[in-house]
């Protein structure tokens, strides 16, 4: 375990980087001398493995030697991606034709071959290039904006494999086991939910690394879903998941496992100096056990995916041998040799040999026929002395079992960096055959307990509203002493499971409950969005033990729902469960507001197919001019019929529809919706700095937001206090970085009927202040 946590190669353990993870080490590699790129132990064995012909190992050994190219998705829903594609192909790969630097003639980004419906791309130009020549500088800096406002996915080509081979549909409910940084969750949310309908499906997004699945709650932000619940759980010891009657079981599975990641060589070029036998040895255990749980949890008929950006056998075929083998009859390897037609893969293997380096890294390799042998050399003193005692020593599955040529693992993929210019990785796909038994029916009290599981490190407390919720529910108007807190608190969903289940005393993060969908602060945001019947009233959720809606209110889906009401949320260690769908945007003191309640941007696409008729105000591309170039546009800028109608309009939320078309210097591919804010005298974009600059490029060709004006300070008296961290304006997430650790910054896409919603929840920085200034305005 401790090695797959904080596996400290940088390869895929923990916090090292692949995979779209950020911690690679290519912006050095000008500094990177071949010196560096040797390692004779690696190159024994895996030429020792006979994987491949003596004829390509220079080949191989050159690529791994060369700076690994920059790949990219475009991600979001479907509609959304296809147009964002067509800008790069249409406006971006022209300019980059014919550049040239120090007499090298380098080719545009190109659309990597097999990636369905062309959507990721590769950038074969090395970075000192695209830093120094203009037009790849400026499709550079086209794509930092759009990563960071999560239209754009910088993720290895490789690595984008797993999810697709998943097969997700809609409807499936899905687990990643594995999940941090999050890039192949993403693809899993962006499959179940492709057109940013209704999604009954379900995806828990796990990480046994605290600190990570809080990246993976703010990676997932720029594709939030209602079907979403993150967990910090050793996926080894996962436990088992109560809907009531019966245990979940998944139809699919990705347990993208924490390995020694020399696949990733080419942007993780510590490994070069530090690779060791020893290390993929170290993980195999724990790679079995993650992958014997997930088979256990998956349905029958269900498939499984399991992967490593490793080449090391002992974690790739030898996990799957022993994984069939401790599962007999039940699952077999899926043939995906018609998917994904134009990826060059070669096949699993079927012999392998195991080595240790007993005297370390930089130690001869010593080769194993045998379990027996190895363990002769263990009692004699020639391996570690640790290895004595057999808990210790390298496991029996390491070695090739008997029945090997019987498990199928030729269909077992695996991916070399000379065949298409890539990093390493190896990809098993199972299926859980449809006779297997079920273990549906298992009691909860028979379920895996998070008691059992290793501690998890916890070293953050609790982030969410209810630190400052102890304080605030006095003065709320739903406040636990009132009728309908008393109400909610005999029902909070936790409570009700506290005789059954213990809880996780460590666990520091906020209990879930459902708000009374009479609450008069529900009964007032639907009043003010005149939500249709269809609306789930009854799937609002809250971070407090008495279903106060204090300042946010998030928006589950009914499976969701049903996993938080049969389980004590600190024993599935839940960070976060569904969609930010509300947020309080008001001072309790300002009477004149419609509604004291918004959608932040990420919950737009959800809420918005419920809302009433009148309550999207219909806009044009004019408008979207004078919200995108002003912070806090008065009133009296925008087209007479708007402006009369937002004098007559009280303040409050409301929900900008900008038809698709040109006009006013530029063009809207498809419509786009976009939360706002009218204040007194203006109305302003509720999105963030950096999202309203890659919509005024994208839209008018050219960044045209002007600096919001300097505010006064608020002098004692003044009404309107920023609420919280999760409530601002049109300022807020000015300086939000790509990738920061934050729950915040993040932007909401999606797609119905090709219609593009946007927005933005509010940053790190300058929290509150926009809001503060729009109401003002
Ligand atoms: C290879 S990375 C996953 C990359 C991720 N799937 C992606 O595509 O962005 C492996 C992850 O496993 C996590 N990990 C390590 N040991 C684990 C365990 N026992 N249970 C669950 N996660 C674990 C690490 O924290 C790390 O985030």
């Amino acid at each position: 375990m401790a090695r797959g946590k904080g596996h400290r190669r940088g390869g895929r353990g923990g916090g090292g980087g692949r995979g779209g993870d950020k911690g690679d080490d290519r912006g050095k590699w000008e500094t990177i001398t071949p010196a560096m790129m040797i390692n004779e132990g690696f190159e024994e064995f895996y030429k020792a493995q006979g994987l491949l012909s003596s004829e390509e190992w220079e080949a191989f050994m050159t690529h791994l030697r060369t700076e690994l190219p920059t790949t990219f998705r475009v991600t979001g829903s479907r509609a959304h991606a296809i147009t964002i594609n067509n800008l790069i192909k249409d406006k971006y790969v022209p300019t980059m034709q014919n550049v040239e630097w120090e007499g090298k003639k380098y080719p545009p980004p190109q659309q990597i071959p097999w990636y369905p419906e062309g959507l990721a791309w590769q950038i074969s130009a090395p970075r000192r290039v695209v830093r120094k020549t203009e037009p790849f500088k400026n499709f550079q800096r086209f794509l930092v904006g759009e990563t960071e406002v999560g239209n754009l996915s910088r993720q290895e080509a490789v690595s984008m494999i797993p999810p697709l081979l998943l097969d997700v549909e809609p409807h499936h409910l899905c687990l990643d086991m594995c999940a941090a940084p999050g890039s192949k969750t993403a693809q899993i949310i962006e499959a179940l939910n492709p057109h940013h309908t209704e999604s009954s499906g379900l995806l828990i997004a796990n990480d046994s690394d605290y600190k990570r699945t809080h990246m993976l709650v703010h990676q997932t932000g720029r594709m939030p879903s209602k079907g979403l619940v993150v967990t910090n759980f050793d996926a080894s010891l996962f436990p088992n998941i109560s809907l009531g009657d019966e245990n979940l079981q998944f139809d699919r599975i990705l347990a993208d496992v924490p390995c020694s990641g020399d696949g990733t060589m080419r942007k993780n070029i510590e490994i070069w100096k530090k690779w060791s036998a020893g290390d993929g040895n170290g993980l195999h255990g724990l790679q079995l056990r993650i992958l014997q749980r997930a088979m256990d949890m998956l349905k029958p008929g269900g498939r499984l995916v399991y992967s490593t950006c490793s080449f090391n056998p002992a974690e790739n075929e030898a996990v799957i041998s022993a994984g069939l083998n401790s599962r007999p009859g039940q699952f077999s390897i899926v043939d995906v040799s018609d998917h994904l037609p134009l990826l060059k893969r070669r096949k699993g293997i079927t012999s392998w040999k195991v080595a240790t380096q007993p005297e370390g890294s930089q130690g001869p390799l010593v080769y194993h026929e045998s379990y027996a042998a190895y363990r002769e050399r263990v009692e004699s003193g020639e391996e570690r002395e640790r290895d004595k005692d057999p808990k210790r020593g390298l496991p029996e599955t390491i070695w090739a079992p008997e029945n090997v040529a019987e498990l199928g693992l030729e269909r077992c993929l695996r991916l070399f960096p000379h065949d298409q210019d890539t990093g390493g990785f190896f990809v098993c796909v199972l299926q859980k055959s449809s006779e297997a038994k079920s273990s549906a029916k298992l009691s909860v009290s028979k379920a895996t307990d998070a008691e059992e599981a290793p501690a998890v490190p916890v070293t953050a407390a609790a982030e969410e509203e209810d630190s400052a919720s102890t304080l605030k529910r006095a003065a709320s108007p739903s406040a636990p002493d009132g009728p309908e807190s008393k109400k909610a608190r005999q029902t909070p969903a936790s409570s009700k499971l506290a005789k059954r289940q213990k809880r996780d005393l460590n666990f520091k993060e906020d209990p879930f409950s459902f708000v009374d969908p009479t609450n008069e602060e529900i009964v007032s945001i639907q009043n003010w969005f005149k939500l249709k019947e269809s609306f789930p009233r009854e799937h609002l959720l809250v971070r407090n033990e008495y279903g106060d809606p204090l300042r946010t209110i998030y928006l589950a889906n009914a499976v969701v729902k049903a996993i938080i009401e049969n389980n004590d949320y600190s024993r599935l260690r839940i960070i976060s469960a569904g969609v930010k769908a509300f947020v309080r945007q008001d001072s309790q003191n300002r009477t004149e507001i419609g509604c004291k309640w918004r959608i932040p941007g990420e919950g737009v696409a959800e809420v918005l197919p419920h809302v009433g008729e009148g309550v999207v105000k219909v806009a044009t591309i004019e408008d979207l001019r004078v919200l995108v170039e002003h912070a806090y546009p008065s009133i009296e800028l925008f087209r007479k019929e708007l402006r009369d109608w937002l004098v007559a309009t009280p303040l409050g939320n409301i929900l900008m529809r900008f038809e698709a078309g040109e006009g006013a210097g530029g063009n809207l591919p498809l419509p786009l919706v976009l939360p706002t804010w009218k204040a007194n005298t203006s109305m302003s974009l509720l999105v963030d700095k950096r999202e309203k600059s890659m919509l005024s490029l994208r839209t008018f060709g050219e960044d045209i937001c002007k600096p919001a004006p300097q505010r006064p300070k608020p002098t004692a008296g003044d009404d309107v206090k920023p609420e919280s961290n999760a409530e601002a304006g049109a300022e807020a997430g000015a300086g939000t970085e790509v990738g920061v650790e934050v729950d915040d910054g993040v932007v909401a896409r999606g797609e119905e009927e090709g219609v593009i919603f946007g927005g933005e929840e509010a940053g790190a920085e300058g929290e509150g202040e926009g809001e503060e200034a729009a109401m003002n305005a």
